[in-house]
């Protein structure tokens, strides 16, 4: 069953400008999809327009099915009752989905109660066990903390607890674990790659990395200037790109690789 579906979405800045060019892919329920691009490709600005999220003064045209609700020129009534419980979304930088003023556990707290109705030491204990499954360690502790008071890593796994609270269908992760260091990284791709499979949901994975999206996704859309150049299995795209731009990633991908090959002996 198609879960998310995109068709010609395009995205306009208020004078004019377009930043993403008619476009079109699709994500089944349980489906993994990469969108890879170089900064600037327009992919923020897709999955701000899959959750309604553009900033001011953007405009989509085109069509975002998200769960058979249409996302373009939706009231904020219906985009509230989809953001969460359809679609939720972990971002590059986890303060931007926390709160510096409160303690991470109501942080938690207040989604999970919404969605399960659990109330006082049930919903603590819920919490506590949110934030186990994020595999963070002394669940208590972080979720008495202020999000300054743990570290980056941390706070995106926080992040995700957040994201997973409402039992989404589809979990949209924006660069996840650029600001990550590269060792919490791969923790933090592991997590994600065994959350989803776990819960069986959907995920679509944005990432300027093809090595990042080929750890967690199966398909990838690449993006090139705010328009798509090429869609295929992540194995496809690797051993057979098509697109000139394709090439240029899977080379420069290599290129990093064969420079750990070379240090390797040493
Ligand atoms: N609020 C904004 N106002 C005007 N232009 C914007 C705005 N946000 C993004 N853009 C422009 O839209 C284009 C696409 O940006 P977008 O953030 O979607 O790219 P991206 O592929 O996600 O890159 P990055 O990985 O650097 O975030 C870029 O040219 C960017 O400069």
């Amino acid at each position: 069953m198609t879960l998310l579906d995109v068709r010609g979405l395009t995205v306009r800045t208020g004078d004019g400008r377009t930043l993403v060019d008619d476009l079109s892919f699709s994500v089944a329920s349980g489906e993994r999809l990469g969108l890879i691009g170089e900064s600037g490709s327009g992919k923020s600005l897709t999955t701000l327009a899959v959750l309604g999220l553009l900033p001011d003064g953007m405009s989509a045209t085109g069509s975002v099915e998200l769960a058979g609700t249409q996302i373009v020129g939706a009231r904020e009534k219906q985009l509230t009752a989809v953001r969460g419980r359809d679609a939720a979304v972990v971002f590059q930088e986890p303060l931007t989905a926390l709160d510096p003023l409160m303690r991470v556990g109501r942080q938690v707290a207040e989604p999970l109660g919404r969605r399960t109705g659990l109330k006082g030491a049930a919903l603590r204990e819920a919490v506590g066990e949110a934030l186990a499954q994020v595999r963070l360690p002394e669940p208590e502790r972080i979720a008495r903390a202020y999000p300054h008071e743990i570290s980056g890593g941390q706070r995106q796994r926080v992040a995700l607890a957040l994201a997973l609270a409402c039992a989404p269908r589809l979990l949209i992760a924006d660069e996840p674990t650029t600001a990550l260091d590269v060792s919490v990284q791969a923790e933090m791709l592991d997590l994600i790659d065994a959350l989803v499979r776990e819960r069986e949901m959907a995920v679509l994975f944005v990432s300027h990395d093809l090595a990042v999206v080929a750890r967690v996704t199966d398909r990838a859309l690449v993006l090139k200037d705010g328009r798509a150049v090429e869609e295929g299995t992540v194995h496809d795209l690797v051993r057979a790109p098509r697109a000139p731009y394709t090439r240029d990633l899977v080379a420069s991908a290599r290129t990093l690789e064969s420079a750990l090959d070379l240090r390797s002996p040493r």
